[in-house]
């Protein structure tokens, strides 16, 4: 069977370990990654990373022009790069080649872009590609709908150098109708990878919504997840909570 041609942009803390877990996977081939800088300038990831193959050569943005899809051509773009990133890969989209966005701090024009992209290719984004916290985002809102009564924190914790706002957390508190400035606690400390939070206080009993990634690989499997899921599907812009949603759905007990 043919394998699922992937391309990465990002290749820093995050990237690498994607680039990883889809080269242990065998359903998939790392075709290229692309960086801002030039440092491994046409080295493969593959090698960098232990692997003894040569797979996903590492470009830098200097290196796409107006043929590098077409010349390089892959089956999935998975973004974990940075705000600007998107703007390098209009013409993938134009192609339809499926989009999977994993950038947590988009601005309007860049959510605007990204949507304009769904227009002609499958979009996938998520500022927290986990599984996990994609079910306690559908659980949270589930149970908001229970208890709606609830005073309800959210707590993010993530490394020393993380110098922004959690994105995921932000968008728990949008999904909550939470003000962030008011319920959204930020803590900074040693390497945490990613710790999210939803406590619900209500007079007799406290219930909390809990996920860690403990690894960075936790995002990869995601990405690897959203990749089998966007592949074949029309175009359009998805999430992985609607996805999650729709397996609640499926899977509900009825007793
Ligand atoms: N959705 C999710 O589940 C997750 C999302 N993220 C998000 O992923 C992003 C990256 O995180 P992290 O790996 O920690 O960040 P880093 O700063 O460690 O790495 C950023 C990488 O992107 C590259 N880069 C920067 N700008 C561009 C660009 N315009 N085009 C192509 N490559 C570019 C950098 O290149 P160079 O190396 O040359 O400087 C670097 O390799 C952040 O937005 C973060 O919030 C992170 C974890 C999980
Ligand atoms: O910067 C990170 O590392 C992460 N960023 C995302 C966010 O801002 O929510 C997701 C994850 O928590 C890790």
């Amino acid at each position: 069977m043919e394998k699922i041609r992937i391309g990465i942009f990002g290749f820093g803390k995050t990237g690498k370990i994607i680039a990883n877990e889809f080269l242990h996977d065998n359903l998939f081939t790392l075709e290229w990654v692309v960086r801002k800088g030039y440092e491994d300038h046409r080295k493969y990831a593959s090698r960098l990373l232990g692997h003894e193959c040569d797979a996903g050569e590492i470009f830098s943005i200097g290196d796409i022009d107006d043929n590098f899809f077409d010349t390089r051509p892959i089956d999935a773009l998975i973004d974990f790069s940075g705000l600007t990133g998107l703007y390098l890969y209009e013409k993938a989209a134009s192609a339809g080649i499926p989009i999977i966005s994993a950038i947590s701090q988009y601005e309007k024009e860049e959510l605007d872009l990204l949507q304009s992209f769904a227009e002609s290719a499958p979009v996938l984004y998520s500022p927290n590609i986990t599984l996990g916290i994609n079910v306690l985002l559908v659980a949270a809102q589930i149970l908001q709908k229970i208890a709606p009564h609830a005073d309800i924190e959210i707590v993010e914790e993530h490394f020393k150098g993380k110098k922004e706002v959690s994105g995921t957390a932000k968008k728990i508190a949008k999904a909550l109708n939470l003000n962030v400035k008011e319920h959204l606690h930020s803590i900074r400390v040693g390497g945490i990878v990613g710790r999210h939070e939803i406590i619900f206080g209500m007079p007799n009993q406290t219930i909390r919504l809990l996920h860690e990634s403990i690894s960075r690989a936790a995002f990869g499997q995601g990405a690897i997840f959203a990749a089998k899921f966007l592949l074949g599907q029309p175009p359009g812009l998805y999430t992985m909570e609607t996805v999650i949603a729709d397996m609640f759905r499926k899977n509900i007990p009825v007793y």
